[in-house]
């Protein structure tokens, strides 16, 4: 199976456990990689045959701030159930970092994979 790419993806969201949190916007940066079979697409160089990683970061972007979780587990593990239906996606790896959460680390946060990776 072939992995269309999203790296390094910024999307502000309310996002956090404590009360402070509640209400301010914090950035998430993302790392997606979304398995599909691309050799339908390069044969015809038609988009609509692939996963168009345009589209995907615009739903991504829509969904932070559609919702405001408190654990970036929820967020990882809400959005990866939305794109994997909306899109049809098969298989993906979610990591989804909270930079500036621990002052002393460049970023914390999660990664996920869910699905059948063919
Ligand atoms: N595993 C997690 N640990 C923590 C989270 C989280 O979402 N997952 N969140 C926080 C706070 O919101 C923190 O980011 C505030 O600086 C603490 N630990």
């Amino acid at each position: 199976m072939d992995l269309v790419l999203i790296e390094a993806l910024a999307v502000d969201t309310v996002i956090g456990v404590y009360d402070w949190e509640r209400s301010i916007q914090q950035r998430l940066v993302l790392d997606l990689a979304l398995a599909t079979d691309i050799r339908p697409a390069a044969a015809d160089d038609d988009l609509s045959q692939t996963l168009d990683y345009a589209a995907i970061s615009e739903r991504i972007a829509a969904f932070a701030a559609e919702h405001d979780f408190a654990l970036v587990e929820t967020f990882a593990e809400r959005l990866a159930a939305t794109l994997r239906r909306e899109f049809g996606i098969p298989w993906l790896r979610l990591t989804v970092r909270k930079p500036g959460a621990v002052p002393q680390a460049a970023a914390v946060g999660v990664t996920i994979e869910r699905g059948q990776r063919a």
